[in-house]
């Protein structure tokens, strides 16, 4: 059913569903657009409706070939009450849906893809604006572009920043995608724009190898291996792309490359990538044998959401029968010791197609018992971790009230400053980006 959103634009049809509201397909004066309505109870915070008009200027202005285009910030509606961006109308589907049908993507195009994006978090870098929730539900790929195949479009430019800004109280919170969440946001630092370029080279590796580097399991687990752990190589991946993903997953944020300087050297890999097929590679082992606490299970993905492992798991409790990608988590952020629990070797590890899995009769009782303990570790690490996400249920069962169920398990960090968690984000090595290691 048609609906007025403020008094030039009329949303026609739902185009999807996210943690933070509902795309609309609608029309303006311009023609076709996206709309994206926020969900009630965030349009119903004054804060809220207050930091979106606070923060007009910066989402109206970014402007790039590889950044979804706000063209208006709507607050108050017929009812007084929506909050909706309305975006340019891309022709595509999502990174998410697009890597569920092909599972891994040839290293040029998941290269091509990271280049685009990357040169899209340049220019936001460079105005002072970080992303903070670069994933591939949040790129969209732009199939109606040229024969040179789809342009990918970075959305959702400063919502997970609004929605996540202190509350009155001093208290504030993360809103992030533990698979793709920095570890220096796990360690409560305030992101700055390092953390997308974390997050957007996570992509990447999962867009070559089908999963994440630090993904599967219970949520908890997978924070501690941002924090902990070392990511795998992938077999059969071109040294000098190993080796920029390497440097942009390093645990200390000044280590990574900046945005600008990893789209130019990820372009200049594309010639010698031309023709690769997809890696040929196994499912990770080691992190699918971390369950969940039985009651902390993540609700069952459904039928047909994915094939094969697909580690990054929503963190949905209860979630509305047609949202099938909330992944947002609201996080406490624990403390050194806490972390020092889980700091057991999980590490999953990869093995080439044809290869026998480790700890199969081959590999020996010793191997055997060696991944009996790390899970077993693994699991005790999970459960405390798990016990931070059920001891942050005081605002997560309040926003999950409030939310009717429309998004995943939200997480509450305590703000490490206090203070506004963005930051300068410039390139030149301000507050918000240390220089990238030579
Ligand atoms: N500008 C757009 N043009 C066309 N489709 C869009 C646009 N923006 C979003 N969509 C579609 O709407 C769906 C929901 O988008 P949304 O941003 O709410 O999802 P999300 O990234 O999972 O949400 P969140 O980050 O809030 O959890 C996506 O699947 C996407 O395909």
């Amino acid at each position: 059913m048609a609906r007025n959103i403020g008094s030039h634009y009329t949303a026609h049809r739902v185009l999807g569903r996210g943690g933070a509201g509902t795309v609309w397909l609608g029309e303006g004066p311009e023609g076709p657009v996206a709309i994206k309505v926020l969900r009630e109870d965030l349009a119903a915070d004054p804060d809220l409706a207050e930091r979106f008009a606070h923060e007009r200027h910066a989402l109206l202005g970014l402007e790039h070939p590889h950044i979804v285009g706000v063209r208006e910030l709507i607050i108050g509606g017929p009812d007084g009450r929506d909050i909706a961006l309305v975006m340019d109308l891309v022709d595509g589907p999502d990174l998410r849906a697009h890597l569920r049908r092909e599972r891994r993507l040839a290293p040029r195009d998941a290269v091509a893809i990271t280049a685009g994006i990357a040169s899209g978090l340049a220019v936001a870098h460079a105005a002072g604006i970080v992303h903070r929730d670069v994933k591939p539900e949040n790129i969209l790929l732009d199939t109606s572009a040229t024969a040179a195949g789809p342009t990918a479009l970075l959305t959702d430019f400063g919502v997970a920043k609004l929605i996540d800004e202190p509350r009155h109280g001093g208290k504030g919170g993360v809103v992030g995608t533990p698979d793709y969440l920095a570890p220096e946001i796990v360690e409560g630092l305030p992101p700055r724009a390092a953390v997308d370029i974390y997050a957007l080279v996570t992509v990447l590796y999962e867009l070559l190898a089908g999963f994440t580097p630090f993904g599967g399991g219970h949520p908890g687990a997978v924070l501690r291996r941002q924090v902990t752990e070392t990511a795998a190589e992938l077999p059969g991946i071109p040294r000098e792309l190993w080796e920029l993903i390497q440097q942009c997953l390093a645990k200390a944020p000044a280590s990574r490359l900046r945005a600008a300087e990893l789209a130019s050297r990820l372009r200049e890999l594309l010639p010698d990538l031309e023709g690769l097929p997809p890696l040929d590679i196994g499912d990770p082992e080691g992190h699918a044998e971390e369950p969940a606490p039985r009651e902390e299970r993540p609700a069952p993905v459904p039928a047909g959401a994915g094939r094969g492992p697909r580690p990054a798991v929503p963190l949905v409790r209860g979630a509305a029968p047609d949202s099938e990608r909330a992944t947002h988590t609201r996080m406490r952020v624990p403390d050194p010791d806490e972390l020092a629990g889980g700091a057991h070797g999980t590490a999953r590890s990869i093995r080439p197609v044809g290869q026998p899995r480790a700890g199969s009769a081959r590999h020996g009782a010793a191997a055997r018992r060696r991944r009996r303990l790390a899970v077993t570790a693994g699991v005790l690490a999970a459960g405390a971790l798990g016990g931070w996400l059920l001891l942050s249920g005081g605002d997560g069962e309040e926003d999950g009230g409030r939310q009717g169920g429309t998004t995943g398990v939200e997480s509450v960090v305590e703000d490490a400053g206090g203070g506004p968690v963005d930051g300068p984000a410039d390139e030149d090595g301000g507050a918000g980006l240390a220089p990238a290691a030579p």
